[in-house]
């Protein structure tokens, strides 16, 4: 049904050491042909390290059983020659696949983007990244949530002690690239103890109030409405004696990589325990509304020795759910264990959100009702009528059977074979009955 695809249903149950995607470019559809058809496709456009992580074959097989599959986007093609998709998921940061991106949305309205590149871009820069968490005021929903107090440098790193003074930030600093740009350099973090040493460091960065936590931070995954939180992790407090007794700026291990789950570990409840549900769920909402994105995490420490005073010091696009050992990319543990059943239902909302308010026809002259809103005119003249343009849709499940492109007359054959699925299925029409496609009569087009 796929033109020009490589569909990744074929990978499941491929050993570790295969390769990253299974090609498996289908022919042309046939008119006639007997449907399999997903109900959603994905296309999406990550990096390797991301295929592997994310789809896993505990995925691939949900999202199949749920008729959802996923179509690998070639991006050295023009993405209007691939698909017809239904989402699209992906996280490249090249201004050049933006541009791809947004002038697809402009040509395919139709299509979820998972998430605009806007938003996206919003966060790959420190300074933009917290300030809509700056702007919250959270403050009854049991807790307070705030960003830890920063100044950026852009340049001349001998005027940062200067600069840190005057803006009145407190030791010691996180100092952390500006840019994150899916680059390992962007993950780049150091730690000052003292004012002099902050001109050893290289802008552009941000300079970042170091703020005790007890050792744990709380990832809190924000995928479509599901908020979904693990205990990490993270960088110990540093006490007075560190302050007193150490000068410098020292380089910060990637401690998110190295750290497994703490949802196991025998803590200090006060520390282990988790952010209210109610905080949780309210920021969730806040910020996917501010921020505009639909699949990211945050990263958010109580300060120590607080109840109810919490810092978001990270937001991240899409983020691992499962780790990976860094050569091999073999799977070492999962970040968000269960991640596949959250995210499958979270596509299926977004196919059903979609098309809820669809009205589309089909009709024969026999005027045969075939469901609530399916009408046959004739066997061979099928006249679609699609209030949303492109999309026609099973008003009994809600779920897309087929899609109709604006474009009719280079997509026909298309186009014919998606009817013919839905018809062959639903009316039980022979395979070699001949039809045409009209235009879409919504006169949106
Ligand atoms: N302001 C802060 N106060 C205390 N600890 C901090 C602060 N900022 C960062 N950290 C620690 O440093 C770690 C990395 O910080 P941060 O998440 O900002 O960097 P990153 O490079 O974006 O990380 P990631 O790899 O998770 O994207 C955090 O997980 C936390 O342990
Ligand atoms: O690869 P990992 O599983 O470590 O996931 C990391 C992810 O890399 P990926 O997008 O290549 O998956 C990172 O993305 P970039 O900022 O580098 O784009 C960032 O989101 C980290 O925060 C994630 O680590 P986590 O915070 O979840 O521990």
């Amino acid at each position: 049904m796929r033109l020009h695809a490589e569909v990744l249903d074929e990978m499941e149950g491929e050993g570790e050491e295969g390769s990253v995607m299974a090609s498996a470019a289908l022919s042309p559809p046939l008119i006639g042909a007997v449907p399999t058809a997903p109900r959603l496709v994905v296309g999406y456009a990550l990096t390797k390290k991301k295929v592997k992580s994310f789809l896993q074959p505990k995925l691939l097989q949900l999202a199949r059983k749920n008729g959802i599959s996923f179509v690998s986007i070639d991006e050295s093609l023009p993405l209007s020659e691939q698909g017809p998709f239904d989402v699209i998921l992906h996280k490249i940061t090249s201004k050049e696949w933006q541009q791809v991106l947004e002038d697809y949305h402009e040509e395919h309205p139709e299509v979820t983007v998972l998430d605009p590149p806007n938003a996206i871009e919003h966060l790959n820069n420190r300074q933009s990244m917290l300030e809509e968490v700056a702007d919250l005021n959270l403050s009854n929903f049991y807790g307070e949530v705030f960003a830890p107090r920063q100044l950026v440098i852009t340049k001349d790193p001998s005027s940062i002690p200067t600069a840190v003074a005057m803006a009145g930030l407190t030791l010691p600093l996180v100092a952390k690239p500006l840019v994150v740009d899916g680059t390992s350099k962007g993950h780049e973090l150091y730690l000052a103890y003292d004012e002099a040493s902050l001109s050893m460091l290289h802008p552009p960065l941000v300079l970042q109030e170091f703020i005790n936590h007890g050792g744990i931070l709380f990832k809190v995954y924000i995928i479509g409405e599901t908020v979904h939180v693990v205990r990490r992790f993270s960088l110990p407090d540093v006490n007075t004696y560190d302050l007193l007794n150490n000068v410098g700026v020292y380089r910060l291990p990637r401690v998110s990589c190295a750290a497994a789950s703490a949802d196991g570990a025998d803590l200090d409840p006060l520390i282990a325990e988790l952010p209210p549900r109610p905080l949780l769920e309210k920021l969730g909402r806040e910020l996917r509304g501010r921020l505009g994105l639909r699949l990211f995490n945050i990263d958010m420490i109580r300060e120590l020795g607080t109840k109810d005073r919490y810092y978001i010091i990270d937001i991240n696009y899409f983020p691992g759910v499962v780790a990976l050992l860094s050569l091999s990319f073999i799977p070492c543990y999962g970040k968000m264990p269960g991640y596949e059943h959250i995210f499958t239902d979270f596509l299926l909302s977004l196919a059903q959100s979609k098309y809820k308010n669809c009205e589309c026809k089909v009709q024969t002259d026999s005027a045969r009702q075939v469901s609530s809103r399916m009408t046959m005119t004739t066997d061979k003249d099928i006249l679609v009528l699609c209030p949303c343009r492109y999309r026609v849709f099973n008003a009994d499940t809600n779920a897309m059977e087929f899609q109709l492109a604006p474009s009719v007359d280079t997509r026909t054959r298309q186009h014919a074979n998606f009817l013919f699925q839905l018809l062959s299925m639903d009316l039980g029409l022979s395979d070699d009955q001949a039809f045409r496609v009209h235009h879409c009569r919504c006169g949106s087009r």
